[in-house]
């Protein structure tokens, strides 16, 4: 299998603080990581260095064989995006779904003008939403549908890898494994390569090919799903996994 990110040694800094402490970590092309680890243990930190919203004190990040700067290219910034929790955070409460959707279609030029609502049309289809919604505002959605609309905005670009940070936590119990459902399915579809991140175990289950696990910004783990839910080599994980009162599956 083809390694589409390696992380090495990556360590970070806020102030005296160490959120990450030399971490190693691979991810597999057409396969979802799921990162877990308690609150604190420098999940959100390590998604915002690998997306570039945070420059790491030590370490390297390779995507394919290029080495990820600091700096980078615009090409290199369409590659990996990101989905948050709250997904208000990608959406511009001003802009109609038309807008936000059309923007980094032709940012990045991924299709001509005369194409453009037609592939915005295809792109709320691929989230399951109706094509209606392309002259509404963030504001008239509820939180799940909000969420598909920030999918369907970092899917626009056609990166090669998908993160997503706590996705579900924000939404309400009765959407959440709606949003869950549309991961798999895009997954599927798509052929995605995620780093999926999640203090539920039980959404880890769910989505991922390998789970790797975070404690105090150290990685203690990184093994094959089904191993680490019947086998985990970590102590740690053991922990994580028994302190949960029963798992789905
Ligand atoms: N900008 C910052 N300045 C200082 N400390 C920070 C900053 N961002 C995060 N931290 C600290 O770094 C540690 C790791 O935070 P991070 O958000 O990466 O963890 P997490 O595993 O994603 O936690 P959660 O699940 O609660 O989001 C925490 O102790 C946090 O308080």
């Amino acid at each position: 299998m083809e390694l589409v990110l390696q992380i090495k040694d990556l360590t970070v800094h806020y102030g005296g603080f160490t959120a990450l402490d030399h971490i190693n970590l691979n991810l597999e092309q057409h396969t979802t990581l799921g990162l877990v680890g308690e609150s604190g243990s420098g999940k959100s930190t390590l998604a915002r260095v690998i997306a570039g919203l945070i420059a790491p004190n030590e370490g390297q990040i390779l995507l394919g064989t290029q080495e990820l700067k600091k700096k980078r290219s615009r090409e290199q910034h369409k590659t990996i995006q990101m989905i948050f929790q709250n997904p208000d955070a990608s959406l511009n409460p001003k802009h109609s779904i038309r807008q936000i959707l059309s923007e980094p279609l032709l940012f990045h030029k991924i299709v001509g003008r005369t194409d453009v609502e037609q592939r915005c049309k295809e792109l709320l289809n691929q989230v399951h939403l109706e094509q209606k919604a392309l002259d509404k505002f963030p504001h008239e959605f509820s939180g799940g549908q909000r969420q598909r609309i920030a999918i369907a905005r970092a899917l626009s670009v056609e990166p090669n890898i998908l993160i997503a940070d706590e996705p579900t936590s924000a939404l309400d119990v009765s959407v959440q494994l709606s949003v869950l459902e549309l991961f798999n399915t895009l997954k599927a579809e798509l052929n995605l390569t995620m780093l999926f991140i999640s203090h539920d175990l039980g959404v880890i289950n769910a989505i991922s090919d390998t789970v790797a696990v975070m404690r105090q910004g150290k990685l203690v783990e990184q093994s094959p799903r089904d191993q680490f839910f019947i086998r985990p080599k970590h102590e740690y994980s053991y922990e994580l996994l028994s302190a949960v009162p029963k798992m789905p599956k």
